[in-house]
């Protein structure tokens, strides 16, 4: 492959095409206005309720017992100093200068996101907080509190001391009272009832439950092992992590990490999430509070923790309720369309955050956050990025790519080349390549001969992650897959997780539709077919080389698959309904020469039918 000498670089993601659709209210597909930056979130100042640690912006308050006191807690001077400074000193070479502009104060305590803490207390402020219609809070009344839990909690263990506290629960070391285990230490995240005054904070803590017990087992998710209840409490009991949070060891470290660092932690952040995406679940708060060590010890294990805003979601779904916290929310979940892509995101803020130190998006209000998120650009051009290597810079700027589409998924992340080549890399399954593959599978011929041309021009790369998913799918003796193949590799990696998020049902069924079943069942896919079904075009526009790859696969496409077509014909292709006076539309596309299509066209049908169009047709 290659033909070309571009020098393309990165791959997939479906043409959004799959269907959109909400979980409770329809949402255009290019997502709603933006609901937060105007006065209904503003001044969120005051509305962290974590007492164990640093309540405040920047400051660290008094104690919980970590070990990883953070030390590193900015002397406002600095700040006095620098804005005092800077203007008058602004010489590009002054040291101090430099030294004191720091773009952001460094990390500390993401809040909720008002709308979290409002729809699960059911205590909103008029126009406080965003919350989706139809979904108020409703009263405490006769709220069924009653979990089906295991009762007998105080029989088996014995409490010990707290080491953690969240907005939703606190949680303590026990130890085993008898048998086997005796006096092996857990820990226990106490989620008081009376804090669940809502239906909807009802729901999360079976959701919780639910989640992390499916998904318990992967060597980054803290282990799970029972839920017990009681009239007072919910009790989840997991793996004791006694090396305390990621954000402990950031501030310990005065917020910087070296790349290698910086890498060893993303990749266990990565592997996990790759492995819940997998499994059709979103955590959706992402940040460095929710990622325990196990031990003190510098070189231990992560584990991510805190499921308690996480929730299943289909391929084919589009979640929209605004959770999350909002240092770490995507730019789409404030738009209330969004899917795993948004957790990616939040990664990318970790990572930014580990390799320079700040945040990448910050405002003292909630909604200036918001407005940060949607608009600004983060800056990469302050100290220390222009010192770290391009590669670290690219995998930040394309894990915080505004357009969800064009973002890297973790499992892609996993195959960057800033990543790729440390130890301990395993890419997973992409659940991406299955929302891909149908697409294509969908597509008519010229469109997959489009296709075909343009995964001609993938670089060493992009191929190497089509290469290892495709490996993934163990192609039989002759090099080549099918739908069992498909199926198996995903039953092979299946928890229940993947049940509730029907991960295996959208394989095999979409209404009228029934695509895979229909054409891969008869035939077989080779690897450079393969490659053409599970690029994404979205994502290799949002390189800088996109004009190189899309004009060197026209020519290709020129040379094979071009042929002579009627702009009905093309309408049809690109799902245009008979309301779009397509003669005027797509005059450009088609050249008058000879009637084939013009570089325009190629492109747009690259991009293949909206989402808009398909949920039309259907
Ligand atoms: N398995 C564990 N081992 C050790 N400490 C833990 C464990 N689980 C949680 N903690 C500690 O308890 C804190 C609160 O837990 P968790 O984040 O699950 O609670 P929460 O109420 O959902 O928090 P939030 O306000 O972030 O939603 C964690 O930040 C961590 O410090
Ligand atoms: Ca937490
Ligand atoms: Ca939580």
């Amino acid at each position: 492959m290659g033909l070309c000498n571009s020098k393309p670089s990165s791959n997939s993601s479906s043409p959004k095409s799959d269907l959109i659709r909400n979980k409770n209210t329809p949402v255009p597909a290019n997502g709603t206005p933006i609901p937060a930056p105007s006065p209904l979130n503003a001044e969120s100042q005051s509305n962290n309720n974590r007492t164990n640690v640093k309540g405040n912006d920047d400051a660290v308050i008094e104690g919980k017992k970590s070990p990883f006191f953070p030390f590193y807690s900015p002397s406002p001077a600095h700040y006095f100093f620098s804005k005092k400074s800077s203007p008058a000193r602004s010489s590009a070479n002054s040291t101090p200068n430099r030294f004191f502009k720091r773009p952001f104060p460094p990390p500390s305590p993401a809040k909720h996101i008002k709308a979290v803490l409002a729809r699960r207390h059911g205590s909103v402020k008029p126009n406080e907080a965003a919350i989706p219609e139809g979904s108020e809070p409703e009263p405490a009344a006769g709220l069924n509190k009653s979990f089906g839990f295991s009762k007998h909690f105080a029989n088996k263990y014995e409490l010990g001391e707290e080491v953690g506290r969240g907005h939703f629960g606190y949680t303590c070391t026990a130890k085993f009272k008898k048998g086997e285990l005796k006096g092996q230490q857990v820990a226990v995240k106490v989620i008081p009832k009376h804090k669940m005054t809502t239906a909807i904070a009802i729901e999360d803590v079976r959701r919780e439950v639910k989640i992390l017990r499916a998904l318990t087992g992967h060597n980054n998710l803290v282990k799970f092992f029972d839920a017990y209840e009681d009239n007072d409490n919910v009790y989840v009991v997991m793996e004791l992590c006694e090396g305390g949070e990621l954000l402990d060891r950031i501030l310990s470290r005065g917020g910087k990490y070296t790349e290698d660092d910086a890498k060893a932690v993303m990749i266990q952040i990565l592997n996990v999430v790759a492995f819940c995406h997998l499994q059709g679940v979103v955590h959706r708060d992402l940040k460095p509070e929710n990622f325990l060590f196990t031990t003190k010890d510098e070189n231990s294990v992560l584990k991510a923790i805190d499921f308690g805003l996480s929730d299943f979601v289909r391929p084919d779904e589009r979640l929209n309720d605004i959770v999350g916290s909002a240092y770490y929310v995507a730019p789409e979940v404030l738009h209330r369309s969004y899917s795993t892509e948004a957790d990616v995101w939040s990664i990318g803020v970790i990572a930014y955050i580990l390799l320079c130190g700040s945040r990448p998006f910050w405002a003292r209000t909630e909604s200036g956050i918001f407005r940060a998120v949607l608009k600004a650009d983060p800056s990469f051009d302050e100290a220390p990025w222009p010192s770290l290597s391009s590669e670290a810079r690219d995998f930040v700027k394309r894990l915080l790519n505004k357009d969800p589409r064009k973002r890297l998924t973790a499992a892609q992340a996993l195959s960057h080349p800033w990543i790729k080549n440390s130890n301990d890399v395993k890419v997973p399954l992409d659940v991406i390549i299955f929302k891909l593959m149908k697409a294509y599978m969908r597509s008519s011929s010229l469109r997959k001969a489009a296709l075909r041309a343009l995964s001609k021009t993938l670089t060493v790369d992009e191929l190497f992650y089509l290469k290892e998913q495709y490996a993934l799918l163990e192609p039989n003796k002759n090099g080549t897959i099918s739908l069992e193949n498909v199926k198996s590799a995903l039953m092979k990696n299946a928890t229940d997780a993947m049940k509730d998020s029907r991960i295996p049902d959208f394989l095999s069924s979409v209404g009228p539709l029934t695509f895979m079943l229909n054409s891969l069942q008869y035939r077989r896919m080779d690897f450079e077919e393969f490659c053409a079904a599970a690029l994404s075009v979205h994502q290799l526009e949002a390189l800088d080389r996109w004009e190189q790859h899309a004009r060197c696969a026209y020519e290709l496409f020129e040379k094979d698959g071009n042929r002579a077509i009627v702009i009905e014909e093309l309408a049809s292709e690109l799902g245009l309904g008979p309301a779009v006076p397509v003669h005027a539309v797509l005059h450009d596309w088609i050249r008058h020469t000879d009637g084939k299509l013009s570089f325009l066209g190629f492109v747009k049908l690259l991009h293949g039918v909206s989402s808009r169009a398909l949920a039309k047709a259907q």
